[in-house]
């Protein structure tokens, strides 16, 4: 008995000496750490306390969007994007840029996109046989043999939704030899190293020619909107490259790139600003749409999947938390009220339709993919705000397309997942998130917050 409690005590004393010794040298190296990475000094608590009053144009505060997006829209739109229905969006990858020689700038192997295998997406999205439109011989640049490409288009899929054009955008959204299903799941949403004069000439078309930056005093908020979404989106992309970076190359060693955010969209209250603005526009043309999406048909052939899609969808649409604290997160009745509302709306619906094709100018495949996807997403917001409706009826006046949801359903997780990131990615250090070096211990405790993919 003695010996044994003797030795439990030593197994206790020995394993509190370790305990200890490991938390000394820990705090130790992370304090050499802090001390001697000569990064730009972290503004990251500033950056977050910013931002308080009413998101500029909309009908909540930031405050109340970062609550609802982290209890009740985030959590149930990262498993509604994981559902059959929400994870294969059909597109045309081709880049056939209507302005200018494509001079693609990718490198990397991240910038193409996975298509997706035969036997992968829902038997219902594809056409019955014989109207297949399979082209051999495309294989994914990783050379996986699940990344095949398969451009099987579907016609019994389609049954429940109308064809119809988006008058927004540039592409034909009707079937049409061209569109090849990819899974989003594996095509995720980060850096590519897609950069220079290629990626600057588009942004540089999109804000100079197509959305110009009205000053302060411009009073009229329908001239401000399309740039307001433009800059949203453009934070967006930012923070998804931030929080999905190439840290080493060689290693493949994926992580958080703290100083990117800051530079890229922590440094400009006004593009943090527009994302909330981004985000609430989507979300209300998402709450608005609430009947039409509540009764869309979501079949993939997999009853379960779909009664889950189904009941996430109504989750979203009709949360209390949200009916009560947001319910109209952006008030589109308040506009197209002056006396040039016709010609104005055709004018910004003409500029948005040049941006929408100016994505066939991006250089980069997997790029070009979330480019027309989150721009068909806000193509399919637009029209459901914009549309000669009622504030609170669509009635017959909106039709949407199966591909139109999956964009705006994808576009506002994406949205909502970047303002998740920016208050969490300020959490860790600019200068651990970003250091790729270092001793084996800081490693190990490096590999805890950083995520190898
Ligand atoms: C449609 C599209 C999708 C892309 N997707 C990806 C991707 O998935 N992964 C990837 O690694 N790269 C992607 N890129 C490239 C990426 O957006 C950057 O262009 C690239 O990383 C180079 O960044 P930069 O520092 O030159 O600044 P950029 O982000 O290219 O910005 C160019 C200029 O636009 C202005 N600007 C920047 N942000 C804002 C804002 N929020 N609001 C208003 N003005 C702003 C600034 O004046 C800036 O100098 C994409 C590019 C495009 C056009």
């Amino acid at each position: 008995m003695i010996t044994k409690y003797a030795s439990r005590g030593g197994f206790r004393w020995g394993w509190a000496v370790g305990a200890v010794i490991t938390i000394v040298v820990a705090v130790a190296v992370t304090f050499l750490q802090l001390h001697t990475h000569r990064s730009k000094p972290c503004n990251c608590a500033q950056d977050v306390n910013k931002y308080d009053g009413i998101v500029e144009h909309c009908c909540c505060d930031y405050e109340t969007v970062d609550r609802l997006n982290e209890e009740v829209l985030h959590p149930l739109l990262q498993e509604l994007v994981n559902t059959a229905f929400f994870r294969y969006f059909k597109v045309k990858l081709w880049c056939d840029c209507p302005f200018w020689l494509d001079d693609g700038m990718c490198h990397l192997r991240d910038c193409s996109v996975c298509e997706c295998p035969e036997n992968e997406f829902p038997e219902s999205f594809k056409k019955p046989p014989g109207h297949s439109l399979q082209v051999d011989g495309l294989v994914c640049q990783e050379r996986k043999p699940e990344a095949v490409v398969d451009h099987t288009l579907d016609a019994k899929s389609f049954r429940a939704w109308k064809v119809v054009d988006n008058p927004w955008t540039n592409d034909d959204e009707t079937d049409n030899e061209e569109m090849t299903y990819v899974n989003l799941q594996l095509n995720p949403e980060r850096y590519t190293g897609y950069t220079g004069p290629s990626a600057r000439r588009i942004w540089d078309a999109i804000y100079t020619e197509n959305c110009p930056k009205y000053p302060d005093g411009e009073f009229c908020p329908e001239k401000k909107i399309l740039y307001k979404l433009m800059s949203g989106l453009h934070s967006s992309i930012s923070v998804h490259i931030a929080a999905n970076y190439l840290l080493d190359e060689v290693r493949n060693l994926w992580g958080r790139n703290l100083t990117l955010l800051h530079d890229r969209v922590l440094r400009y209250p006004d593009r943090v600003k527009n994302l909330y603005f981004t985000f609430l526009f989507v979300l209300r043309a998402v709450m608005k749409a609430a009947d039409y999406l509540e009764q869309a048909e979501y079949d993939t052939g997999n009853p379960e999947d779909d009664l889950k899609t189904k009941s996430l969808m109504r989750q979203i649409l009709y949360h209390h938390k949200l009916q009560v604290a947001c319910p109209i997160p952006f008030d589109e009745a308040k506009l197209w009220k002056s006396q040039s509302e016709p010609g104005m709306k055709k004018q910004i619906q003409n500029q948005f339709r040049n941006i929408s094709a100016l994505m066939d100018c991006v250089g980069c495949e997997k790029c070009r993919l979330w480019g027309k996807l989150q721009i068909l997403g806000l193509g399919t917001a637009l029209k459901i705000l914009f549309s000669d409706n009622d504030r609170d009826d669509l009635g017959d006046t909106v039709q949407l397309q199966q591909n139109e949801v999956i964009a705006l359903i994808n576009l506002l997780h994406k949205l909502s997942e970047s303002i998740k990131f920016v208050p969490e990615m300020q959490v860790i250090p600019r200068h651990i998130a970003d250091s790729s070096g270092g001793s084996g211990l800081w490693r190990r405790i490096r590999a805890l917050i950083v995520k190898r993919t």
